[in-house]
């Protein structure tokens, strides 16, 4: 019998593990445990493994976990919840013989060559560049922006800090909210106002600016009352795709992202139905003699819901990633 190995994609609130068969991508018995309920990774994962029946003869000696923090050095501690560990002391507790540790950003990124046709809905259809890079982007819980490489024998990751450049306002709205933002915190970084809280401090600024009071106090909220038609959610809504539109372009740029663009993280799968509507596409591609070139990369947005253990799995058994 062939022992699974074993795949997780732990972020601040819930740890999504899997198995999957050794050299294989196509995660099973997935199941997502609320990280609250246990001290460490040891004490989930020996939960999970027991749930699943993967004890004994069957209990996985290799492992891929993605956790949503730094992840360099041996010591690893988790930025939104109190899990904390040593990847020795996780390895040994699991008598496992390989066990790589990456983070949930760069799983998303090895994931998306993964995702079949049917969990991608097109933004712009383009020509893809086959060996090309391709740029992953998505607001989360933060910002994450990486590319992925196909290097002549597996994919190549390419982790960047991209969420952490600085927002480049293009007309006198985006001035008008610099200013406003700015007085807050000094410098701005797209992250700031990319993500679930800047959805949220976007709809507080454009309240401020245009002296409405804020009815709102969680980014849902704000998607739900876009939706139902107040005004100001609905204007902030479309300046945050909008403001993703040019930062997402002007990462393609950086990094000659000619395979494409994907969208991903938990928002955007969301606001499907609003990037028709919104100037999206029209800032993506609105890069002055580069136009064409941006107007050519095909944009997608990724709906499939365990990217990251596709990532985890494809980089369980790839060179390029230690
Ligand atoms: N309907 C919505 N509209 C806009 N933002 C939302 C909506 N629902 C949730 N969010 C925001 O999305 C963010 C979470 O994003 P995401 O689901 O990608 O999680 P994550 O960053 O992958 O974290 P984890 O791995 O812990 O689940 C939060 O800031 C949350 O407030």
């Amino acid at each position: 019998m062939t022992r699974p190995a074993l795949i997780g994609d732990i972020g601040g609130t819930n740890a999504r593990l899997a198995l999957v068969t050794p050299g294989a991508v196509d995660p099973h018995d997935i199941q997502s445990l609320p990280c609250a309920d246990y001290d460490g990774p040891v004490s989930a994962i020996r939960d999970y493994l027991t749930r699943v029946g993967a004890i004994g003869a069957r209990a996985p000696r290799e492992a891929c976990l993605a956790f949503a923090c730094p992840v360099h050095g041996e010591r690893v501690v988790m930025t939104n919840n109190h899990w904390a560990f040593t990847k020795t002391a996780v390895r040994e507790a699991l008598g496992l013989t390989l066990f790589k540790v990456i983070n949930d950003f760069m799983a998303q990124a090895l994931g998306v060559p993964h995702v079949t046709a049917d969990q991608l809905v097109t933004v712009q259809a383009g020509e893809a560049a086959p060996h090309a890079a391709r740029l992953v982007i998505g607001p989360g819980t933060g910002l994450g922006v990486a590319g992925v490489f196909p290097g002549r024998h597996a994919w190549i990751p390419l982790p960047t800090e991209g969420g952490h450049v600085t927002f480049a306002p293009t007309d006198e709205r985006e001035q008008n909210l610099l200013r406003h933002f700015r007085n807050r915190y000094g410098r701005i970084s797209v992250e700031r106002l990319l993500c679930g809280q800047g959805l949220l401090d976007l709809y507080l600024a454009h309240c401020s600016l245009k002296g409405a009071p804020p009815r709102y106090a969680t980014p849902a909220e704000v998607t739900e009352a876009a939706g139902s038609g107040d005004g100001v959610a609905r204007d902030t809504l479309l300046r945050f795709l909008k403001i993703l539109g040019d930062v997402s372009g002007d990462a393609a740029l950086t990094l000659g992202a000619r395979g494409g663009v994907y969208l991903c993280g938990g928002i955007l799968p969301r606001l499907l139905d609003w990037l028709p509507e919104s100037r999206f596409l029209e800032a993506f591609a609105a890069k002055g003699r580069m136009s064409a070139y941006t107007g050519n990369i095909p944009v997608q947005v990724v709906t499939a819901p365990w990217t990251g253990l596709l990532g985890a799995a494809e980089a369980l058994h790839n060179e390029e990633v230690e």
